[in-house]
C-alpha cells in the first residue's frame, strides 16, 4: 500500500503525521511506526501522529501520539503544536481548535506564525533535594545542572530514565541551567525516543513551572532555548494548581512523501 505522509518539526522535536480520518492505519501496528520513525529504514522522526475524526461534537479532531520505539505514549507537546498546524494546512481548522488527546482537551491558535497550545492544569509538583517530577500530560524528571551544553544527557538521562523509581515504565528527564531572570536552557532524554531529542515539549512546559514552583524565576512567562530553538511557556498560578499554561512557539512542515508499507 502506498502511504503519503507529512514530516514536521517542532524546535527540533520531529514527526511522521498521517491523517487516518478515513482509518486506513491501525493502531496496534507497532512495526510499521517503528520502521517510518526509524532514521536509517525509515523516514526518521522522534515519534509518529495519527489525526483522527473527533469523538465528540466540540473538538476539530482526535491526535493519537507513538513514540520512536513504535509505542502508544502519552501527551506530546510539539507533536501537539504540530499536529495544529497541519490541521491548519490540510484546511480543517483556521487559526483556532480543540482537539482531544491521550491527557484530554487541547485548546489551541496560530498567531504570528507561532502555535499556542493549551496543556493541562498540573497541581502537583514532587520537590526532592536533586531534583523534582511533575506530569505536564507525559511524566517529567527536572534536574538543574552546571555546563549544560558539556553534560553527558544521554548517558545520564538513560541512567535517571531506567533507575529507581522509574524503572520500565521510565520517565522524560530534563537538564536546566539558568540564563538569566526569565530564561533558561534545557537538555532532554526522552523516553520512548531513548536518546536525547532537540526539545521536548511537555519537558520545557515542566521545567517552567519546576523553575517557579522553586522560585528560580517570579515570572510567569518564561523562554526556553533548546537545542533546537525557542519555545515560551506562560501560565497562572492559583492557590493550589498551575493552569492557563500555553506552550507557544513554530512548527513547520518539512516535506510531504509517499512510502510502500
Ligand atoms: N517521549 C514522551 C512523549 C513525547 C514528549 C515530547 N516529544 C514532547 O514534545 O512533549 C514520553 O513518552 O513521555
Amino acid at each position: 500500500m502506498t502511504l503519503t505522509f507529512y514530516k514536521y518539526q517542532g524546535t527540533g522535536n520531529d514527526f511522521v503525521i498521517i491523517d487516518n480520518r478515513d482509518s486506513i492505519i491501525s493502531k496496534n501496528n507497532t512495526k510499521l511506526f517503528t520502521r517510518l520513525c526509524d532514521r536509517k529504514f525509515g523516514i526518521g522522526a522522534d515519534g509518529l501522529m495519527l489525526l483522527e475524526q473527533p469523538k465528540n461534537q466540540e473538538d476539530d479532531f482526535t491526535m493519537v501520539y507513538f513514540n520512536a520505539d513504535g509505542n502508544e505514549s502519552s501527551m506530546c507537546g510539539n507533536g501537539g503544536r504540530c499536529l495544529v498546524a497541519f490541521a491548519a494546512f490540510i484546511g480543517i481548522i483556521k487559526d483556532k481548535t480543540t482537539f482531544t488527546a491521550i491527557d484530554g482537551k487541547h485548546y489551541a491558535e496560530i498567531k504570528d506564525g507561532l502555535v499556542y497550545l493549551q496543556m493541562q492544569d498540573v497541581s502537583e509538583i514532587e520537590e526532592y533535594d536533586s531534583h523534582l517530577f511533575l506530569d505536564t500530560g507525559s511524566p517529567h524528571h527536572v534536574t538543574m545542572v552546571n555546563g549544560l551544553p558539556e553534560f553527558d544527557v544521554k548517558n545520564v538521562g538513560r541512567e535517571i530514565r531506567n533507575g529507581a523509581p522509574y524503572f520500565e515504565v521510565g520517565s522524560n528527564v530534563n537538564f536546566v541551567e539558568k540564563i538569566n531572570g526569565n530564561s533558561f536552557a534545557v537538555r532532554t532524554y526522552e523516553r520512548g525516543v531513548e536518546d536525547e531529542t532537540l526539545s521536548c515539549g511537555t519537558g520545557v512546559t515542566a521545567v517552567a513551572l519546576s523553575m517557579h514552583a522553586t522560585q528560580v524565576t517570579n515570572e510567569n512567562q518564561v523562554s526556553v532555548q533548546t537545542p533546537g530553538g525557542e519555545l515560551k511557556v506562560t501560565f497562572s498560578k492559583s492557590a493550589n494548581k498551575y493552569e492557563n499554561i500555553f506552550l507557544i512557539g513554530p512548527a513547520e512542515q518539512v516535506f510531504k512523501g509517499e512510502i510502500e508499507c
